[in-house]
């Protein structure tokens, strides 16, 4: 349905995209992630045909983007944008006219895709009264009043508490099943893992790595993670090589990557001789394929990324 490809875009001597390429099939959630200033923005307003990409192909429904496809698009972008003393449907209608709603059709839709939202009882409420969550909610029902093929959620729930969060989520994972296809965009890895058919890692405007998380567990040379708190740092570095353990710093954190499934007794026995204040286990996440994708050119003390 999105189809990007050898899409190049910089500004002056900044290389923001560097042939990036990028498909998201029909119905499904695509999950851009990123570090600050990877390129998602800049993306995205290449989609939306707000900015013109220097050279490469980009298509959505087999036809390049031009003012036309906008209609096919709805973007729920960062900041909100709504009119604060504006009731709810007051700033839906204003939306739907933009995109061109007419009169029955426009108050039929706003009234409905409120209710999809779940703010139909607060249609009347200006929104300085609603919750951040409902205002979050009011912001994704702009990008969805006009009933786009694609819509576009540009780090739908920064910023909010986690009942708010599930709200979303709950919000998101309707939409994929009335078949809309979303390109999400978020810095909450978990996010990502729950809500994600397919996920893209971006960095320097390129694509590094791309799948499902099965996919992308390829990424990574191992099956868990173990994190131990020591003062014999270089000697249990020393150790867990010798056994294939492949040390990890993340953040002051030093994490072994564990290839096979080993009993916590077979792990601390590795480490015979070392002082363990503690030692912690965790599964392979994709906040671990992140870090192993993006952080592959950086090499800290120890030899230890
Ligand atoms: N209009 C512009 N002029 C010059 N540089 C720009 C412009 N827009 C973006 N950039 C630069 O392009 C790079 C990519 O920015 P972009 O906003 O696409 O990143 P991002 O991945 O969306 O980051 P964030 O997660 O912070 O939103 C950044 O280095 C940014 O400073």
């Amino acid at each position: 349905m999105l189809k990007i490809k050898n899409l190049n875009k910089s500004y002056g001597a900044r290389k923001v995209l560097n042939n990036l390429n990028l498909n998201i099939d029909t119905g499904q959630i695509y999950g851009l992630l990123g570090a600050n200033g990877a390129g998602k923005t800049t993306t995205i307003n290449i989609i939306c045909n707000l900015i013109q990409a220097d050279s490469g192909y980009i298509s959505i429904h087999n036809q390049p983007i031009t003012d036309d496809t906008k209609a096919l698009i709805g973007i729920a972008p960062q900041e909100n944008l709504l009119y604060k003393t504006l009731s709810c449907e007051e700033n839906l209608t204003f939306f739907a006219q933009i995109y061109g709603l007419r009169a029955r059709t426009c108050r039929e839709q706003v009234l409905k895709t409120l209710a999809d939202v779940k703010l139909f009882d607060r249609a009347k409420s200006p929104v300085e009264t609603l919750s951040g969550g409902m205002q979050r909610r009011l912001n994704m029902a702009v990008a969805l009043v006009h009933q786009p093929k694609l819509v576009i959620l540009d780090e739908p729930t920064t910023g909010l508490d986690i009942e708010a969060r599930y709200e979303i989520w709950e919000l998101i994972k309707q939409l994929k099943n009335q078949g809309i296809t979303i390109l999400l965009t978020t810095h909450l890895l978990d996010e990502a893992e729950r809500l994600c058919d397919k996920i893209g890692i971006l960095k320097n405007g390129q694509i590094l790595a791309e799948g499902n998380l099965e996919q992308l567990r390829q990424y990574i040379p191992a099956d868990e993670v173990v994190t131990i708190k020591t003062p014999n740092e270089e000697k249990a570095i020393a150790l867990a090589q010798e056994y294939g353990f492949t040390p990890r710093r993340y953040g002051s954190d030093l994490t072994f990557l564990i290839p096979e499934a080993l009993e916590l007794k077979e792990i601390i026995a590795r480490f015979e001789g070392v002082d363990i204040d503690s030692i912690s286990r965790q599964p392979v996440r994709l906040e671990h394929i992140y870090l192993e994708v993006t952080q592959q050119d950086s090499v800290k003390s120890n030899n230890v990324r």
